[in-house]
């Protein structure tokens, strides 16, 4: 059910009318429903319940305001991190480090340490060098954190190439067919506890097939480690499901994506781990924003709104499609490009695009909105940072603040000697 819907002709959040929210908190602004991220995360634990024993772990990178990381803690949610920073928010969200997972190419040393005196769940590494490096500071540290050896597949996700991770070219995990010498070697290592096999080919995965391709290989690999006498516990299985963004886009649902899981893994005999971001997030949050002024132009008149491509990236970044919709429709519609005030070309939501029809004024919304929406803003333009508002029933509050300019502009100093 969507929180998201028009009562008496106007949009609400769950029971908050959007004019009333924009009202108090200014535009543009995110807002999310505490009752959808609930939703979302209940329909994905459901949804894997045929796969036995699992441990979820919301991937942070995904939204993370610590309001929705509370929520989605007290869902009995892990975390993924990639920084010491998520992992400062997950911990300080009230996860417990016990579920706390650490991913990512290019953990530092101190970003390692600092995981080791947390005591967080699990490492997942992605190279020899970073196994090496953490074994020796594991040792200095007197502890022997569980880990799991990231696996790069080689398989073509069919996502958008930027956020395609599990092709031989990215960047990310081990080449597979490398995996079995690694895994033995590092499995030798007093201070680190092998455990396990992670995985994560990419976001925004609209067909199982490649995800299904990928965890093949993965069970394949289980057995040839069995096979030379190595432990393998867990299976950590990343997140990567998509959302509707655009008309006609129909991704697999959770219950498709837990019964591939099941029938795939039936017989590894592991505790999967999973790292859902977008598909808990994504449709909790919208991006409410106010039009400026209708430019009229040679072609479709310019919609000029004034949340920005610093506020919504995924248009710019991916070419990212985000339904627009007037926040009181007059049931009439209009062709229009959506831009934002920035100066970039690139700062263009939508292109030709049949809309409702909006007039200077007029509040909108961009739909989809709640996973990599405000975390990836920027002050670009010496812009404002996107606030972020929480609504749960008819209670709402402001969960991240707008930080305008002048304190941006207070944390910067001109050296004496230019003075
Ligand atoms: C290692 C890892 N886990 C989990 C995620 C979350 O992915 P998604 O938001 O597509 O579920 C990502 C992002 O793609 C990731 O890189
Ligand atoms: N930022 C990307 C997703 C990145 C996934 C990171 N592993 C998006 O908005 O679609």
């Amino acid at each position: 059910m969507d929180h998201f819907q028009l009562k008496n002709g106007v949009l609400h959040a769950e029971d908050i009318p959007l004019t009333e929210l924009a009202e108090i908190y200014g535009t543009p602004v995110y807002i999310y429903s505490a009752a959808t991220l609930r939703r979302h995360a209940q329909v994905f634990r459901e949804a894997l319940k045929p796969a036995g024993r699992v441990h979820l772990a919301f991937a942070v990178k995904a939204n993370p305001n610590l309001a929705v990381l509370n929520i989605l803690a007290d869902e009995g949610y892990g975390a993924d991190v990639v920084s010491a920073g998520e992992l400062n928010r997950a911990l300080q969200a009230g996860v417990a480090p016990e579920d706390i997972v650490f991913s990512g190419v290019g953990k530092t040393a101190d970003e390692m340490r600092h995981g080791l005196q947390t005591g967080i769940g699990q490492f997942n590494i992605e190279s020899a060098e970073e196994g090496h490096e953490l074994a020796a500071i594991a040792a200095e540290m007197g502890q022997t954190p569980a880990i799991a050896l990231r696996v790069n597949p080689d398989v073509d996700a069919a996502t958008h190439a930027k956020i395609s991770t599990g092709k031989a070219e990215n960047k990310f995990g081990v080449a597979i067919d490398q995996a079995p010498a690694l895994y033995a070697e590092l499995s030798a290592k007093p201070s680190l506890n092998m455990r396990g096999i992670a995985v994560h080919i990419g976001s925004q995965l609209l067909s199982l097939d490649p995800l299904e391709q990928a965890f093949g290989k993965v069970g394949d690999l289980v057995q040839t480690l069995r096979g030379q006498g190595l432990t393998v516990s867990h299976v950590d299985l990343g997140g990567g499901l998509g959302v509707p963004y655009a008309p006609g886009e129909v991704p697999p649902s959770p219950a498709d994506y837990g019964a591939m899981v099941a029938r795939v893994t039936r017989d590894w005999d592991v505790t999967l781990m999973f790292e859902p971001g977008r598909v808990i997030a994504g449709n909790a949050g919208v991006m409410l924003t106010r039009v400026i002024r209708v430019k009229q132009a040679l072609g479709n008149p310019f919609v000029v709104v004034d949340g920005a491509m610093n506020d919504l990236a995924r248009p710019a970044l991916y070419d990212a499609w985000h339904d627009f919709v007037a926040v009181q429709p007059n049931g009439e519609t209009m062709a229009a490009h959506i831009v934002g005030p920035v100066c970039e070309t690139g700062d263009t939501f939508a292109r030709d695009r049949e809309i409702d029809a909006v007039a200077a004024g007029d509040l909108a919304i961009f739909r989809t909105a709640g996973a990599y929406g405000a975390t990836l803003a920027s002050t670009y333009n010496s812009r404002a940072l996107v606030p972020e508002v929480l609504v749960d029933g008819s209670n709402h509050a402001l969960v991240a603040d707008r930080i305008d300019p002048a304190t941006i502009m207070a944390a910067e100093r001109v050296p004496e000697w230019l003075k």
